[in-house]
């Protein structure tokens, strides 16, 4: 077992000899003997192969299948994990389709097929009966009493597994629904599922469903294609899902690439099993109905040879550097498209609230969340039919202002059509500076200095100058300019949220946020997809040039040479890595030790030390905790993904709560 909850399923359809079950143990022991996994699944009737019609009464065919389930079930004597293999059974007086389920060189238990499908080109129910109330318990295989029925679980580690056999899956309620309330959280599926046009896409659809609706993984295998072809072909199509999300699949006949035919198919995945305890223990819903399940089940321990339960620490799972982005370009035009709608919805409908062209005041520093804010709000006056006039545009240059964000924001301003306004804050800053008698960076000033002297001696400090409270100064000062000019549009995003990075009364507060819910990481490839499909010529590119710029508050000082000294990344940390973090620590409520092992296997664009990322971690959850208090109080503004912290829908957190634990 893989620590961290990961658990490595291996779905696999090995070559088939029709009606020759030693043949096919052979070949199910070459094809899973090198594998190293938890769970290894095999297809339904995989020891006989499905297609054996009438040969199905064969008493040689029947003892031979049972011979070649000793041998699987002894094998797995000097393996890690089970092997779940299809088998007919003779069960009482009748032959059944059953799943055997064997671990550590026995036999623990043996799940029916409670769905025959008898339609068609299947005709099941001519050869096997449908599991039903009057099973027996146990079932004797060579000598022995088995565990028998659908009401068996199998609890392997952290692993509770439960069986259905192909058919199951395709009914209106699987039996795998049941035993997902039961507390299955791996469904495994064998299959005998033939290949015709448009099916492989259904059954994946099915597979990645029952997984979600169960919040479980899904494990299906089915047969390939050394299945008789009489008047079928089988294709092998293997797939894992884990709630909801397709984590891996086979190749399978008619999946379009050569060599068309390929005697064996198979996958391997990393399933996280804390992943799926957090979402059933968050999805409150999930077990309501486990007083209106039938009789309890029987849960069977799997025993394995503890020197053999040592596990490969190589992750086979993909760990997204970046959650928030997705890597693919098609998909994250789409997700793009779709955020910024959701965004422009949500303003749209907020707009209806007000009269007519209230000004929409917003700051626009020339840096990514304001152009963000800005192209939102033109989508959605346009959309209200209000004049693009209606937004106020302001500038409000102050001490750290650079020549270059001053630029974007000027022609941010002049090429929408929006109302511009310019508001150099500096004197205002001065005058409050003097009312608090306070010195900003230590300067002495009195009733001589003029804005034009303290900027000198300011850009001539060393770079490490602090002053909080001549930052803080700046941003309530632009936020009181705002909202005495009207409906104030928010633009701080929710990785500032998450770190509290954000003035609090200042640019933390607002009439309406549409970014509150946008991950930093995201922000600029919304502006680009902005640019490249709403707003083309000067201002796309205008876009491109904001979507290049560095991220800083500019609240202190520029360089001596007027480039941005103050780079919110080199002071908080890299908002690649904090992006990670959020996801990881608010959306699957992971541990720092679990955050960081993720965090060791995925590539960031930058190469950080494991030191950095630790002290970044620290760094986030520290920041996380103290800044809930301005959290609780952060204005309206739509939630856009899974990952959310308003204090009113999805992230509830009393601000006096201690991250000393986490
Ligand atoms: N704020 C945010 N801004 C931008 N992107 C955000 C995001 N939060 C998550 N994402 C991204 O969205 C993607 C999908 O997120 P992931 O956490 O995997 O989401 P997942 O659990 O797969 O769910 C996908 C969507 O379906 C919804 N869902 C799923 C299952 C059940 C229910 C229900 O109501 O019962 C609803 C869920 O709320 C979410 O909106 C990820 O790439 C994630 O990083
Ligand atoms: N020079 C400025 N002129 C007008 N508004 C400003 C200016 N500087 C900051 N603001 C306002 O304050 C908000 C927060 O500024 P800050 O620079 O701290 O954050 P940010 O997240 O980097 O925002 P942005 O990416 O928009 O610069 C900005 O989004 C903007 O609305
Ligand atoms: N073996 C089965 O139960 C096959 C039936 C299933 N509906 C399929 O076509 O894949």
């Amino acid at each position: 077992m893989f620590q961290h909850g990961i658990f490595r399923i291996h779905a696999a359809a090995p070559p088939t000899v029709i009606a020759d079950p030693a043949a096919n143990a052979e070949a199910i022991l070459n094809s899973i003997g090198n594998i190293d996994a938890d769970l290894t699944v095999l297809p339904e009737l995989a020891l006989t192969g499905y297609t054996c019609g009438d040969l199905f009464g064969s008493d040689t065919l029947l003892i031979g299948a049972a011979e070649g389930l000793m041998r699987i079930a002894e094998s797995t004597r000097a393996r890690r994990g089970a092997v779940i293999v299809g088998l007919p059974l003779v069960v009482g007086d009748c032959l059944m389709n059953v799943a055997a389920v064997v671990c550590g060189g026995t036999i623990a238990g043996v799940v029916p097929k409670s769905f025959l499908p008898t339609y068609r080109e299947f005709y099941e129910g001519r050869h096997f009966r449908p599991a039903g109330p009057a099973d027996p318990a146990t079932v004797a295989i060579a000598g022995q009493d088995i565990a028998f029925g659908t009401d068996l679980l199998f609890r392997l580690g952290e692993a509770v597994m439960a069986i259905e056999i192909c058919e199951d899956l395709w009914t209106p309620i699987p039996p795998s629904s049941n035993a997902s309330v039961a507390g299955a959280n791996v469904l495994v599926n064998l299959s005998a599922s033939n290949e015709t046009i448009g099916k492989a896409a259904w059954r994946r659809d099915l597979v990645k469903s029952q997984s979600g609706r169960c919040i479980a993984a899904y494990a299906y295998v089915s047969s390939g294609p050394g299945e008789s072809t009489s008047d079928l072909v089988f294709g092998g199509h293997c797939l894992v899902a884990e709630n909801g999300s397709l984590i891996g699949q086979s190749r399978r006949i008619g999946d379009g690439r050569s060599p068309e035919w390929v005697a064996e198919m198979s996958v391997t995945c990393d399933i996280d099993l804390q992943r799926l305890a957090h979402d059933r223990r968050v999805v409150g819903s999930f077990d309501d109905v486990a007083d209106q399940l039938k009789p309890s089940y029987r849960t069977i321990k799997l025993i394995q040879d503890a020197a053999k339960q040592a596990a490969p620490q190589t992750l086979l799972r993909y760990v997204d550097a970046h959650p928030f982005v997705p890597s693919e370009e098609g998909e994250l035009a789409e997700r793009c498209g779709e955020i910024f709608a959701i965004q422009s919805a949500g303003l749209i409908k907020r707009l209806s609230c007000l009269p007519k062209s209230t000004p929409l005041a917003i700051g626009i520093s020339g840096g990514l969340d304001s152009t963000l804010a800005l192209l939102v709000a033109l989508k959605a006056v346009d959309a209200a039919g209000w004049p693009r006039e209606s937004i106020h545009a302001i500038t409000m240059p102050g001490f750290g202002t650079t020549d270059h964000t001053r630029t974007s924001a000027d022609r941010l301003i002049e090429s929408t059509g929006v109302t511009g306004d310019c508001i150099d804050i500096r004197q205002l800053c001065l005058d409050t500076f003097h009312s608090l008698r306070h010195r900003p960076l230590g300067l002495e000033i009195d009733e001589h200095t003029t804005v034009a002297s303290l900027q000198r001696q300011l850009n001539q400090l060393p770079d490490d100058a602090a002053d909080l409270t001549f930052e803080n100064v700046q941003a309530r000062i632009r936020t009181m300019l705002l909202m005495n000019r009207g409906f104030v549009l928010g633009t701080g995003d929710m990785s500032e949220q998450a770190l509290g990075w954000a003035t609090y009364n200042a640019d933390h507060m607002s009439m309406y946020n549409v970014n509150t819910s946008i991950p930093k990481t995201l922000v600029r490839f919304l502006v680009r997809y902005a640019a490249d499909h709403y707003f083309d010529g000067q201002l796309g590119s205008l876009l491109h040039r904001i979507a290049a710029t560095p991220i800083s508050p500019e609240l202190l000082p520029p360089a001596s040479d007027g480039t941005i000294r103050q780079n919110t990344e080199s002071s908080i940390g890299a908002y690649e890595l904090h992006d990670f973090f959020l996801y990881h620590f608010v959306r699957n409520g992971f541990t720092r030790d679990k955050i960081l092992y993720l965090a060791s296997q995925a590539t960031f664009d930058q190469p950080y030390d494991s030191v950095t990322i630790a002290a970044t971690l620290d760094q986030f959850i520290t920041r996380f905790f103290r800044n809930q208090f301005k959290r609780n109080c952060v204005p309206d503004g739509p939630k856009v993904g899974s990952v959310s912290l308003s204090p009113r829908g999805d992230w509830r957190m009393p601000s006096d709560a201690g991250g000393g634990s986490f």
